[in-house]
């Protein structure tokens, strides 16, 4: 092939792995064999090795950088990244209501209600519609860089599908139940220390100093709000969540409107036991004022928003001491 069939053939190549990248892990709906995915990645990373001139940052050959960092560089995030209030039952959540409404007197309030996945919360900043950086949430106002970590993670695009001028989005990376298994089962046979969750397993999975480390580990990260963004308004939490999936990120399809506080409620404790049949851990649910004018309007304490709380499930009674409360 002449070097422009090569970068013809290199672009084509790029669209398809980016393309069939998104099926399976964003979408889970592959359309073509592990293999298959496989001849054509190996296939680009010949081609990008007889001509690297033609390598780009966004290339699905870079997703596992080669260099170990010596420590991680400290970045602040364009905006701040709050943490959440807590409610531990319907009283807290009528209160939260009650204040939202005292602060939007004679205005309708609709609540979005999304699953509270216990992960690692991360930021990802998208210039052009490529990604330029990955952090940690950090203390809120600076985290860690860990670009070459999340770079790793194939539910996270290297490059949106459409591109816009600059997106800072955030979200949980996390490590679905079935990997941590697996990575335990893997460190007991190795006589290695074992991870008490998957939400420390992603933690030390993503604060790895050698990506080809965070490779392996089998990580994933649904994708929930934004920070800085030019060339988007949203008007509402629900129409933001489309617009990510549309994007290209993936977004927790378990999310639902309502008017009233009562049907929040119903909702948050119908998944009280449901969440055990998930692939991944929640710790809860997420309920935001849908409207971001009002959220605008509500603004932020110190440390959380005004317009969101997190409604944490009741600890679960272990069985033994059920047992034992019984048995006495
Ligand atoms: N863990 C989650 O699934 C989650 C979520 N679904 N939605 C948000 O919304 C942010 C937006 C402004 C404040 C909280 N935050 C989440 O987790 C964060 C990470 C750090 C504090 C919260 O747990």
């Amino acid at each position: 092939m002449d070097k422009e069939a090569v970068k013809k053939r290199i672009e084509e190549l790029r669209a398809l792995l980016h393309y069939h990248n998104y099926r399976y892990y964003v979408l889970d709906q592959p359309e073509i064999s592990d293999a298959e995915y496989d001849r054509m990645l190996r296939e680009l990373i010949s081609l990008e090795q007889q001509y690297p001139e033609f390598i780009t940052p966004d290339s699905p050959s870079q997703r596992v950088g080669g260099e170990v960092a010596k420590e991680f560089r400290e970045v602040a995030h364009l905006k701040p990244m709050y943490s959440l209030d807590n409610a531990f039952g319907p009283e807290d959540l009528k209160e939260f209501d009650r204040r939202v409404r005292s602060l939007l007197p004679g205005q309708e309030v609709e609540y979005e209600v999304e699953l509270k996945i216990d992960g690692l919360a991360i930021s990802l900043v998208y210039e052009n519609g490529v990604l330029v950086r990955g952090a940690t949430r950090g203390n809120g106002t600076t985290g860690e860089d860990i670009t070459a970590n999340v770079k790793t993670i194939k539910a996270i695009p290297l490059k949106l599908r459409n591109p816009i001028p600059l997106l800072e989005v955030r979200g949980e990376a996390y490590m679905p139940k079935e990997s941590f298994a697996r990575l335990n089962e893997q460190r007991e046979e190795r006589g290695e220390p074992l991870f008490a969750n998957p939400r420390n397993a992603a933690a030390g999975s993503l604060r790895q100093l050698d990506p080809k480390v965070t490779a392996e580990r089998d990580l994933s990260a649904f994708m929930y709000a934004i920070g800085e963004v030019q060339g988007y308004e949203p008007k509402t939490q629900a129409e933001l969540m489309e617009w990510l999936s549309e994007l290209g990120f993936k977004v927790n399809p378990y999310r639902e409107v309502f008017n009233n506080i009562d049907d929040v409620i119903n909702y948050c404790q119908s998944w009280h036991e449901k969440r055990f049949s998930l692939p991944y851990v929640i710790d809860g649910l997420v309920i935001k004022v849908n409207s971001l004018a009002q959220q605008e309007a509500l603004g932020f304490t110190a440390k959380s928003p005004r317009w969101a709380i997190a409604y944490k499930f009741p600890a679960e009674i272990a069985e033994t001491r059920l047992k034992d409360i019984i048995v006495r």
